[in-house]
């Protein structure tokens, strides 16, 4: 069984693609780490992100590097979003996210476009959002809690600035996928949250059994 978890930054799809783990005890990738890791490179190697074939050029890394705390950062998040529109740096990584999602028993894969192109096949599909405002409040905490003196103000401007380019590139940009089923966290605890989210899945394996 795939479990495909979509949303926006801060909305809690990391949160609830774990739980889902544990609840049906299925491997997990958090395939925004991907896109993070290959930011890192960039960073690292001081390449211009903005220039296709040298970002491809990064893209082979080992999983190892995707346990780099480094990734966790806000700029690490704010670069993944500009070397992620590039379609090459999409296709270079997309075998690596299905080869993680087809393995035998299934998985539970969270991101921008695992409903939509990774695997649109999958059984379960939840798309999480929660407002600019409580997604910002959400990660503006993490950051604090990390020792970042950000304030919320701007990771309010760079949350909407992610969200625009995520939303907005050509190639599988962030969106709902039709069979989708929509779970607003912006006013639910992690553990409603969570609770929530395993109704809509067993609600929807008992549905899939049924036909
Ligand atoms: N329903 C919720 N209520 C309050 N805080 C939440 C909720 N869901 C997640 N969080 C917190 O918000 C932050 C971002 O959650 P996360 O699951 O990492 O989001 P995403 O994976 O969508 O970026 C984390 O600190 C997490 O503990
Ligand atoms: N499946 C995915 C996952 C992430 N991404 C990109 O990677 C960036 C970082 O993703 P993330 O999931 O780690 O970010 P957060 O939601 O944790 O803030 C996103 O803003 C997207 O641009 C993507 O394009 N496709």
């Amino acid at each position: 069984m795939i479990i495909a978890v979509d949303g926006p930054a801060a909305s809690g799809k990391g949160t609830i693609a774990r739980a889902l783990s544990r609840h049906f005890g299925l491997p997990h990738l958090d395939t925004g780490l991907l896109y993070r890791a290959v930011a890192q490179r960039v960073m690292a190697e001081g390449l211009d992100p903005t220039r296709e074939a040298d970002v491809v050029a990064v893209c082979d890394f080992e999983d190892r590097l995707l346990e780099d705390p480094a990734l966790r950062t806000d700029e690490a998040g704010k670069l993944a979003s500009v070397v992620s529109a590039h379609p090459l740096v999409r296709a270079a990584l997309l075998q690596r996210q299905r080869r993680f999602a087809q393995q035998p028993g299934g998985a539970v894969l969270d991101g921008r476009d695992i409903g939509t192109v990774i695997a649109p096949d999958a059984e379960v599909k939840l798309f999480v959002k929660a407002t600019p405002m409580i997604r910002a409040q959400r990660r503006h905490s993490e950051l604090r809690a990390h020792g970042s003196k950000v304030s919320l103000d701007k990771v309010l401007g760079d949350i909407r600035a992610r969200d625009d380019r995520d939303a907005r590139r050509t190639e599988a940009p962030m969106r709902q996928a039709a069979d989708a089923a929509l779970l607003d966290t912006s006013f639910l605890s992690i553990d409603a949250a969570v609770q929530r989210a395993i109704g809509l899945a067993e609600a929807r394996i008992a549905n899939r059994a049924q036909t």
